[in-house]
Parts: structure tokens; C-alpha cells; sequence
């Protein structure tokens, strides 16, 4: 499945335990010999209540929290299977509403609320004593780029607000912030340009899988850090390379809404041993 381009391999894993090693994982990714994908993700059994629980590994064989993107495919998804209109998705960052949005596959999901201690994004010791963030990159005089607004969605982000996404070189500056000692978790890398009062041009170096076409947690993260710094109101339009993300960062209770498209390119089975993978339906090409 995909959500603007940024796509997933969704196994469903309740009906049985299954977990690849972070090499499988790896193998499938690779968009040469495997399958080809920025993240898995595996629906398994919730233990809290919720509709079912949504494990999500990078491309890098990386476990991690959050997945805007996937949650909004694994929410269509479900609420599919259930014929309902919402449905709970447990995440390792908490429980997820997805929603059906007011048009086909446009579907909602309330992230939950952002956190933007230095504990919880989470920087690194040294750096949790400066004002702001004296992050930069090229000579300390001219830096290339500089004074990052940094949250955390469920997984760690660091915006650099520009004036043009595209003059700079995102896949050789991207992992060299990606790796920063400042995060001990490494974080997601955005190029943030600011459009209007409700607008913002985005292109992400994702942590665990490069430049991505989408990022939903990106997206939310953007919003988030622009109209807290004023930079935009609360409701925001995101361009991402693969289509818009509308974000609502609510004000009654500071969740943030993320809503945007979902679909599904091929149903196939994956054999367990040989990883060899056979697609057995196409349903955006049945249409
Ligand atoms: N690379 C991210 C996970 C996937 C985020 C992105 N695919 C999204 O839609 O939020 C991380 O390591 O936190």
C-alpha cells in the first residue's frame, strides 16, 4: 500500500506470530531485488483493546514508533474489514483513531499530541542545556543549514526552514543529520518552505529510509513546529513530492489531525522461506 507515494509492505500477522529478521526486512526493501519498500508493516493481535496492534519496521530492519502514512493505510484497511467509520490502531507511541475522511480513501487520523521536551524528542545530554538548537551544517560562517525546530509524534524530527526545498542536496546533507550526535535516537530530516499563512512545501530524508516520497509524522512535525513559531496558523496544507497532507493541529486539545489519501497497489503472498513474493491481485488497476 501507499499514501502519496511513501509505501508499505503490510503483512497481517493475527492469525499467527511472525516476525523477519531485520536482514529479511532489509532484503525485501531493496527496490532492485526485493519487493521494494520505505517501511513493513505487520498488523498483529492488540493486547489493549484496540482493532489490532501495528508493528512498523524501516526499510533499515529498524523498529520504530510511528507512521503517519502507514496508520492512515492500515486504518482504511480496517475499517474495510469492519464496515465501520472508526477504528483504534495500537501503536508502540500509543493508541491511534483513524476516521473515515468526507471523500473515497480520504482518511483521518488523530496522531495524538506533540512533545517537544528535550528528553522526549530525545536530544542528547550535552545539547539539553542550550536556548535553542545550535544545530548547523557547512562553515560555522556560512552554514548550510541552521536552527532546526526539533518534536517529537511518536518518533523524532528535526524541521530546517528554507527558502527553496529544492537548493539543497537533501541525500548528501540528509544522513549527515539523520546520524547527528544530537540524536540519540537519530531523527527524521525535513526541508520545510513556508508558502502562505496555511501552506508549506516539504522534502524529507527519513530516518531507517532516505528521501520518501511522503512522510505523515513529516507532515504533522512541519505544521506543528510552523505554527508554533508562528509561521502559519494551526491548519496547514503540506505539499509533499508525492501530494498534499492537510494537518490540524487542534486547538481544544492539542491532538493533531492528519488527513490525506490511502491506496493499495497489489495483494500478493510472501513465501516465509525463500522471501520470493507472487502478487495475486491488483485492485488500483481492477478499477
Ligand atoms: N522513518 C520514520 C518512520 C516512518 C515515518 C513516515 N513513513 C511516516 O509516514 O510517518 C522513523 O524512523 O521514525
Amino acid at each position: 500500500m501507499n499514501g502519496l507515494g511513501n509505501d508499505f509492505l503490510v503483512l497481517d500477522a493475527r492469525r499467527e506470530p511472525l516476525r523477519l529478521s531485520p536482514e529479511a526486512i532489509m532484503k525485501l526493501a531493496d527496490r532492485a531485488t526485493g519487493i521494494g519498500f520505505d517501511q513493513m508493516v505487520t498488523m498483529e493481535p492488540s493486547e489493549a483493546g484496540a482493532t489490532a496492534f501495528m508493528r512498523i519496521d524501516n526499510a533499515d530492519g529498524t523498529e520504530v514508533s510511528a507512521c503517519g502514512n502507514a496508520t492512515r493505510c492500515i486504518g482504511w484497511l480496517l475499517m474495510q474489514e469492519e464496515g465501520s467509520k472508526a477504528v483504534t490502531i495500537q501503536t508502540r507511541a500509543g493508541l491511534l483513531r483513524a476516521f473515515d475522511g468526507d471523500a473515497p480513501e480520504w482518511i483521518t487520523v488523530d496522531m495524538g499530541t506533540p512533545r517537544f521536551g528535550w528528553a522526549e524528542i530525545p536530544l542528547a545530554e550535552p545539547f539539553a542545556d542550550t536556548r535553542a538548537i545550535e544545530l548547523q551544517i557547512g562553515p560555522i560562517d556560512a552554514p548550510i543549514l541552521h536552527s532546526p525546530s526539533v518534536v517529537n509524534v511518536g518518533n523524532p524530527h528535526a524541521i530546517f526552514w528554507v527558502d527553496d526545498v529544492q537548493a539543497y542536496d537533501l541525500e548528501k546533507i540528509g544522513p549527515m543529520l539523520e546520524h547527528h550526535p544530537m540524536f540519540p535516537e537519530r531523527a527524521n530530516i525535513s526541508l520545510v518552505q513556508v508558502t502562505g499563512e496555511g501552506s508549506l512545501i516539504q522534502r524529507v530524508w527519513e530516518r531507517g529510509a532516505g528521501i520518501t516520497r511522503a512522510c505523515g509524522t513529516g507532515a504533522c512535525a512541519a505544521a506543528v513546529s510552523a505554527a508554533r513559531t508562528k509561521r502559519t496558523g494551526r491548519t496547514v496544507r503540506v505539499t509533499l513530492p508525492g501530494g498534499d497532507l492537510v494537518i490540524e493541529w487542534r486547538a481544544s486539545d492539542d491532538h493533531i489531525l492528519m488527513t490525506g489519501p490511502v491506496a493499495t497497489d497489489f495483494v500478493g503472498e510472501l513465501d516465509l522461506d525463500t522471501l520470493a513474493f507472487r502478487v495475486v491481485d491488483t485492485p488500483q488497476a481492477a478499477e
